[in-house]
């Protein structure tokens, strides 16, 4: 099973290697305007699941509400050290 840090350590790399056909170097390229726009809309996507759906739909909501966010990471060069430091 992936971790969050597991899939950090994905889209680093995939941010770096630039993969044809990757989504992530799709959604880098399109910029940080247009993924924080994503990142809202996977989060209301998670809110109306929780409230409306199956906790199994809300938690497939929440994964990509963390992709998203780890994208908007990479695209700011913010490490998981950066984020965890105000836990
Ligand atoms: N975990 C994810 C992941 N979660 C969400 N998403 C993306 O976010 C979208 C969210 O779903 P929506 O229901 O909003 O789909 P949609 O409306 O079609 O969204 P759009 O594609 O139009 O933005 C998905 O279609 C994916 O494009 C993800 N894309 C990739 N990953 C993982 O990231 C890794 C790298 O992926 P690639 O860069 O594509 O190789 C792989 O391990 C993938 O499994």
């Amino acid at each position: 099973m992936k971790t969050f840090d597991a899939l950090f350590a994905e889209l680093t790399e995939k941010a770096e290697t630039r993969p044809k056909g990757s989504g992530t170097v799709e959604r880098l390229d399109a910029g940080v305007h247009s993924i924080g726009k994503k990142l809202i809309e996977e989060a209301a996507e998670a809110w109306m699941a929780a409230e409306y759906e199956s906790r199994e739909r809300t938690a497939e909501e929440l994964s990509q509400l963390i992709y998203h966010i780890q994208v908007l990471m990479i695209a700011k060069g913010i490490t998981t050290e950066d984020v965890y430091r105000h836990l």
